[in-house]
């Protein structure tokens, strides 16, 4: 085994109250809301701000944005959002605007083709997530880029999670065979498009048997 930490876990694309509070019975870190415009899982500020009330304040509520603007991510630190993750092209100066005017937790995504990108960013962000560009797809990563991730991750001392199609089949050998801090689902913790508690205990339960649940 190499990594002998216990992991992050993020559960992403919540639309529901009921589901997003099952989500935070669970021992995970961070739960993610869809804020990019005309996906499967958007949902709108109001929506997040009606369920924000019944989420535990230890776990990390994610606004998820592609290319948003500083408006935009100005109105989800007022709804209450403690994290903001950037799924888009978004720049290092635009990483560091965010970091100066709010100091929110950012976590950027990058996909395995674009992690020599990671050193221009890595004081202004505080979680890599590798995953695809789309998001949201059910379709792992080129895990044979997590290495050279983690050791770039490590360098700039940032945190490294991985994202892209991970469910109950693929996540033990996923912390078996790589060094990662943190995990991020969202397909792999539905059924037919809706979250299921079933699934998301799951998860959970596989990585306790190993001692990989953050507690
Ligand atoms: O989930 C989406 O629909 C989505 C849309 C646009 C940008 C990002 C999106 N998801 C971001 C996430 O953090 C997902 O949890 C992550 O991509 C993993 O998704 P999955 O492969 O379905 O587990």
């Amino acid at each position: 085994m190499t990594n002998i930490n216990p992991i992050s876990i993020k559960y992403c694309g919540f639309r529901t109250i009921e589901d997003a509070k099952f989500a935070a019975t669970l021992p995970i870190q961070a739960i993610g809301f869809i804020l990019v415009p005309n996906r499967k899982r958007t949902v709108s500020l109001e929506q997040v701000a009606e369920i924000l009330p019944h989420i535990p304040k230890h776990i990390q509520t994610v606004g998820v944005f592609q290319n948003p603007s500083l408006v935009e991510v100005s109105e989800a630190i007022a709804i209450g959002l403690t994290m903001i993750q950037l799924h888009g092209q978004e720049s290092p100066s635009f990483c560091q605007q965010i970091k100066q005017r709010w100091d929110i937790p950012i976590i950027k995504v990058f996909p395995e083709s674009k992690i020599e990108e990671i050193s221009f960013f890595k004081s202004y962000i505080d979680i890599i997530l590798l995953d695809h560009a789309a998001g949201g797809a059910g379709v792992p990563i080129d895990w044979s880029r997590i290495p050279s991730a983690k050791a770039i991750a490590d360098q700039n001392s940032v945190s490294l999670w991985i994202a892209g199609g991970l469910n109950e089949t693929n996540i033990a050998d996923l912390y078996h065979n790589y060094e990662i801090d943190g995990i991020d689902l969202s397909s792999g913790i539905e059924i037919d498009g809706q979250k299921n508690n079933q699934k998301m205990i799951e998860i959970i339960e596989r990585m306790d048997r190993h001692g990989k649940v953050r507690k």
